[in-house]
């Protein structure tokens, strides 16, 4: 059985396709500047060359088209028809508390998303963007969706309500639903399975570290906390968004500089993090050269995005009176040797102590980059939530 995963963002489109037979990717890729005049698809088949094709791809239904047409292309295609794709999984950022599992797309789904886009207004609107493009394109194949939140469906009152009236969670949903669940399962999953214990038996701090980024204390194989929020704004700093900052600052630059709503969510979710500290990039490998090259701005960004992780690390600790296991993933977490060692050598009051020639060996393994020593066991994880996306499709489809 082959199945497309589809992860659509309001002016992209990443896809993947599998054969659910081995488990095996056949093809990757992305379209990238949907809605302008020179869009691009990037199409990666198994084992050859990326290819790039720069068009005109007005909406998601003409990037799915493309997508298609590359799939079943003669020299860079992999199907000799669309009627191979069997089943098309979605990725879904906010799931609200309707979702605490994936489910595959009916009218009543739709319109619960869509009831969820105003936590959600970045993501949400280009998901249903993409459903719909699928409907149009091949009518007759199911569809699946799967939650970033649906995994942090478990956290307590404690942790998902905020210290606010009582009326705005009952009226208005206002409440920490967290996101990148589907990355926190996984790999507190994987990294319980690479220790040979149980989930259930392990207390897990996990550090999805990618463009956005979220630590999430998982506790006996469940999520306890998360550092997301109502939108993935909240928590750590990333790329190109602030995390946590005092909610007073909101009302007080919006009196002081005459900003509005969509000016403010714009300046916090698309021009802060490393962006607004280092002036320069949002991507740690630039920070990092920076950093190297004497640029005191890398250097000061970089010191505050490792100094907060550090901070929601020991806090998990202690809200789950403990930790056994820490785990890096995604981007930077997967690869950012520099990073690890910054935040691991800081963490030794919790018997934390890293193996420095391991740590520093680039691998796409899962691998264990603590010491013999270390109290923690800390690990390397890389992320695959198309392969959850992939799975959960497979398993609903077929049942
Ligand atoms: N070798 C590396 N060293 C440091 N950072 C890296 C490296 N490779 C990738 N990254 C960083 O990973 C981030 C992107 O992570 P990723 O998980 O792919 O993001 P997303 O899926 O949210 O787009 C970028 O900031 C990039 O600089
Ligand atoms: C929810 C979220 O932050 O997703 P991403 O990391 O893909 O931006
Ligand atoms: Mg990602």
């Amino acid at each position: 059985m082959k199945i497309l995963v589809i992860n659509a963002g309001s002016s992209s489109l990443k896809y993947q396709l599998y054969n659910m037979e081995n488990e095996s990717v056949l093809a990757k890729g992305r379209v990238e500047r949907i809605g302008f005049e020179s869009s691009i698809l990037a199409h990666e088949p198994e084992g050859k060359e990326e290819v790039t094709e720069v068009s005109e791809i007005l909406d998601h239904t003409t990037a799915i088209k493309k997508v298609v047409q590359m799939l079943i292309h003669k020299e860079h295609g992999i199907l000799s028809s669309i009627d191979e794709i069997e089943a098309v999984g979605h990725r879904v950022v906010h799931g609200g508390e309707s979702f605490s599992n994936s489910v595959i797309v009916t009218e009543e789904v739709k319109q619960e998303i869509k009831k969820l886009f105003d936590l959600a207004p970045l993501h949400n609107p280009a998901h249903i963007m993409g459903i719909q493009a699928v409907e149009s394109t091949m009518p007759d194949v199911p569809q699946a969706v799967v939650f970033d939140t649906a995994f942090h469906q478990t956290m307590p009152a404690s942790s998902y309500l905020y210290a606010i009236p009582k009326a705005l969670y009952n009226k208005y949903k206002i409440r920490r639903y967290g996101f990148h669940g589907t990355s926190h399962d996984y790999v507190s999953d994987r990294a319980a399975a690479f220790l040979d214990k149980k989930p259930e038996d392990l207390k897990i701090v996990t550090c999805h570290i990618g463009n956005g980024v979220s630590c999430t204390a998982v506790k006996h194989g469940e999520s306890f906390d998360t550092s997301m929020g109502m939108t993935p704004l909240e928590g750590l700093m990333m790329g190109t968004r602030s995390g946590d900052l005092d909610p007073a600052v909101v009302p007080y630059i919006m009196g002081k500089v005459d900003l509005r709503i969509s000016e403010v969510n714009s300046m916090l979710n698309k021009h802060s993090g490393l962006m607004a500290i280092s002036g320069d990039s949002s991507d740690m490998r630039e920070i990092e050269e920076g950093m190297d090259a004497g640029d005191t701005n890398a250097k000061l960004a970089f010191d505050m995005y490792e100094y907060r992780l550090r901070k929601y690390i020991g806090s998990y600790a202690a809200a789950m009176d403990g930790m056994d296991v820490l785990v890096f993933t995604a981007g930077v977490g997967e690869n950012s040797s520099t990073l690890r060692k910054r935040i691991c050598d800081q963490l030794t009051f919790f018997g934390i102590e890293l193996d420095d020639k391991i740590n520093e060996t680039r691998s796409k393994n899962e691998r264990r980059i603590s010491s013999s020593n270390s109290k923690v066991e800390v690990l390397v994880i890389p992320t695959n939530e198309e392969l959850v996306i992939a799975r959960d499709t497979y398993k609903l489809i077929n049942n």
